[in-house]
């Protein structure tokens, strides 16, 4: 596991918008996972306004971790988030782009979309690999749309499942561990103070570290990169010392 830990938000989406040009490259096909949330939002407006042109957006294919059970217009829609802030203001071809359909019937969705995904992506050890996953993560130390509470959903033995919110009871379709953990690159961007608890109990490996569907976040290629702000990154031992 990797750590970069940088000052602010914006610079962590400036290193993070680098660091995915380096990794993308020259690469004919480039498959990425994206996630919702506040930091990969400050990504997305930094990649496109910053590094749009540094990009060969014909090469990048788009999928989604995880989208909420809601319509493609719906204001809490990953897929809304991410035509507002990256897809809109770049030149990527309508078919690079996958969503999962929030707007489907969930259990029928999260088949789909596995199917797709088995279809469109690369294989690894007989599974779709993804070339970069990019995760956030909940106060509650959920990533994708695998909450502790229903963690049992990480081992599933399909690609995709509908998951709760534990609060809202929103619906949700999200990828598995099986297919995150078989991703070549797997990248959390973590930003903000009320993260800085469960970062240290999940990189830190501190008791109970394992209730926490983060913690399970182990590509087989040993390629995990945590991008987080020094507010997330205050009570981490090895940022400290
Ligand atoms: O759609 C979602 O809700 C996410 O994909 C989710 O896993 C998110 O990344 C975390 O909740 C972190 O979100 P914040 O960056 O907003 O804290």
């Amino acid at each position: 596991m990797e750590l970069k830990v940088y000052q602010n938000k914006n610079k962590v989406a400036e290193e993070f918008s680098k660091y995915l040009i380096e990794k993308s490259g020259t690469q004919k096909a480039f498959h990425i996972a994206l996630s919702g949330g506040s930091t990969p939002k400050i990504v997305f407006d930094v990649l496109a306004e910053q590094f749009s042109k540094d990009i060969d957006w014909n090469s990048i294919h788009l999928y989604w971790g995880d989208e909420r059970c809601v319509a493609p217009t719906d204001a809490e829609s990953n897929y809304k988030m991410t035509v507002e802030h990256l897809i809109s203001k770049v030149d990527i071809p309508e078919g690079n782009i996958h969503r999962i359909k929030g707007e489907e019937d969930p259990k029928e969705e999260a088949k789909r979309y596995g199917a797709l995904l088995e279809e469109e992506l690369p294989k690894a050890l007989g599974l779709p690999q993804f070339d970069l996953v990019i995760l956030g993560m909940g106060d509650d130390g959920h990533t994708a749309s695998i909450f502790p509470h229903e963690i049992n959903l990480w081992v599933s033995p399909d690609n995709c499942e509908v998951a709760i919110h534990p609060e809202s009871g929103q619906r949700r379709v999200s990828l598995t561990g099986r297919i995150i953990n078989n991703a070549k690159t797997v990248a959390f961007l973590v930003t903000g103070e009320s993260k800085a608890e469960k970062v240290k109990v999940i990189v830190d490996r501190e008791e109970g570290y394992l209730e926490y569907p983060a913690s399970h976040v182990a590509p087989k290629t040993k390629d995990l990169v945590w991008f987080l702000d020094a507010a997330a990154a205050k009570l981490l031992t090895s940022y400290r010392s």
